[in-house]
C-alpha cells in the first residue's frame, strides 16, 4: 500500500548539504499500522513528508496505492494526494472556522455541494466523538478534541492512507491513549493504512503492527512489533526497549560491573523471555539442574499486544563451569541472554 524504495533526501547542497534520509526502503501493507521511531533529528519528519511528497526525495521512488507518486506531474500529484490524509503534532486547525467548517474545508476546496458536505461531515464528527462540538471554535476545545477535529478533517476526502506526524506528542498520557484508540478504531472500521512517526515506544506498543527504527537517516531495523519488543536485533533497538521497560541494572551494581570475568566473579545477565518460556519455572529448574544460585535483581512481565514478555536482571552464582552451564541452559530454552558484566561477590 505504501512502498518506499531506496529513498534519500538531502537538504541544501555543497558544504551545507544535510543528508536527512539515506536509501530508506519500507513497505506498509494495506490496512496495517506502521510506526517509525527514532531520536530527535533521526529523519522521522523527513521520511513521513517524503511519503506525500511534501518533501520531494532526492533519490528513490514512493508508491502509494499502486501509484508511483515520484513519477507524477503536479496536477496528477495533487489528485493523488487526496488519497493521503495527514495529521500533525500541533493540529493545524483554522481558528476562525468552527469544528464543522474545519472538517468541511477539504470538501469545499474540492467543489463539493453544501448538501453533500453535510452528509459527509456529520458521520465523521460522530466517528470522532465531536457531534456536540460542531459549532464550537478551536479555541474552545482541549488538545485531544482539536486532534479529533484534525483526524475528522483528514478523513473527509476518504483517503486510503493516513500519515500521523507526532500526532500525540503534545498531549497528556490519558488523552494520548484516547487518540491512539481512535486511530486504531478508524484503522479497523475503514481499513485505513496508517504510517506514523513517534519518539515514544508506548505509541508503537499500543497500536502498531510493524515498527521501523530510524537513526542518522537510515532505517536500521524493521520488524513486527511483537518481535521487536521481545527480541530487538540492533543495539539501538535494545536501548529503546530497555529505556521503555526501565530495566537498567541498579547504579550501585553498574559501578561494580567488570567487563571480563575474574577468579571470584559471577556473571550478571539480562534475560528476555517470551511465549512458553514465560510460564515455565525456568529459574528454579536452572538452580536445580546447573546447581547455581540465582539472585534476581530486577524483573517484570509486560503484555505486548497478544504476546507476553518477561524480563529479568539476575546474578548467576556458582563456579565458572556451573555458570557457563547455566548460560547454555538458558540459551537452549529460547531465552535472550545478554551478559552485562561480572561482579565480585562482596559477601
Ligand atoms: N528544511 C531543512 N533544511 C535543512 N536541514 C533540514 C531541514 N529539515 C530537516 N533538516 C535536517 O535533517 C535532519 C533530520 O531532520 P528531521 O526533522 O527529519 O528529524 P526528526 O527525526 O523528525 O527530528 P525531530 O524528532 O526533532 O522532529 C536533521 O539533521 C535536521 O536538522
Amino acid at each position: 500500500m505504501i512502498t518506499l524504495k531506496n529513498v534519500s533526501k538531502t537538504y541544501g547542497s555543497g558544504d551545507k548539504a544535510v543528508v536527512a534520509l539515506k536509501d530508506a526502503s519500507l513497505t506498509v501493507p494495506q490496512g496495517a499500522i506502521t510506526g517509525v521511531i527514532g531520536l530527535s533529528g533521526a529523519g522521522k519528519s523527513t521520511l513521513i513528508r517524503c511519503v506525500n511528497l511534501l518533501e520531494r526525495p532526492t533519490e528513490g521512488s514512493v508508491v502509494v496505492d499502486g501509484q508511483e507518486l515520484t513519477a507524477l506531474e503536479d496536477s496528477a500529484l495533487r489528485r493523488a494526494r487526496h488519497q493521503i490524509g495527514m495529521i500533525f503534532q500541533h493540529f493545524n486547525l483554522l481558528s476562525s472556522r468552527t469544528v464543522f467548517a474545519n472538517v468541511a474545508l477539504p470538501l469545499e476546496l474540492a467543489g463539493i455541494s453544501k448538501a453533500e458536505i453535510s452528509q459527509r461531515v456529520e458521520p465523521l464528527l460522530e466517528l470522532t466523538g465531536l457531534s456536540d462540538k460542531a459549532s464550537q471554535y478551536p479555541a474552545q476545545l482541549s488538545g485531544g478534541q482539536k486532534q479529533r477535529v484534525a483526524i475528522a478533517r483528514a478523513l473527509a476526502s476518504r483517503p486510503k492512507v493516513l500519515l500521523c506526524d507526532e500526532a500525540t506528542s503534545a498531549l497528556d498520557p490519558q488523552t494520548t491513549a484516547s487518540i491512539l484508540e481512535l486511530l486504531k478504531d478508524i484503522n479497523a472500521k475503514l481499513g485505513l493504512t496508517i504510517l506514523l512517526i513517534t519518539h515514544e515506544m508506548e505509541v508503537v506498543k499500543s497500536i502498531c503492527d510493524q515498527v521501523a527504527l530510524i537513526s542518522g537517516g537510515e532505517l536500521v531495523e524493521v520488524a513486527a512489533v511483537g518481535d521487536f519488543f521481545t527480541a530487538p536485533q540492533t543495539r539501538l533497538g535494545r536501548e529503546f526497549l530497555n529505556e521503555f521497560l526501565e530495566l537498567e541494572p541498579p547504579r550501585a551494581l553498574v559501578e561494580r560491573l567488570e567487563a571480563t570475568p575474574g577468579p571470584h566473579t559471577h556473571p550478571v545477565v539480562r534475560l528476555a523471555f517470551s511465549g512458553d518460556a514465560v510460564s515455565t519455572p525456568l529459574i528454579s529448574r536452572l538452580a536445580r539442574e546447573c546447581q547455581v544460585d540465582v539472585s534476581i535483581l530486577q524483573a517484570k512481565v509486560e503484555s505486548i499486544q497478544d504476546r507476553t514478555l518477561g524480563l529479568m536482571i539476575a546474578e548467576l552464582m556458582g563456579d565458572s563451569a556451573q555458570t557457563q552451564q547455566a548460560l547454555d541452559y538458558l540459551e537452549s530454552h529460547d531465552l535472550k541472554v545478554e551478559v552485562l558484566g561480572h561482579v565480585t561477590r562482596t559477601a
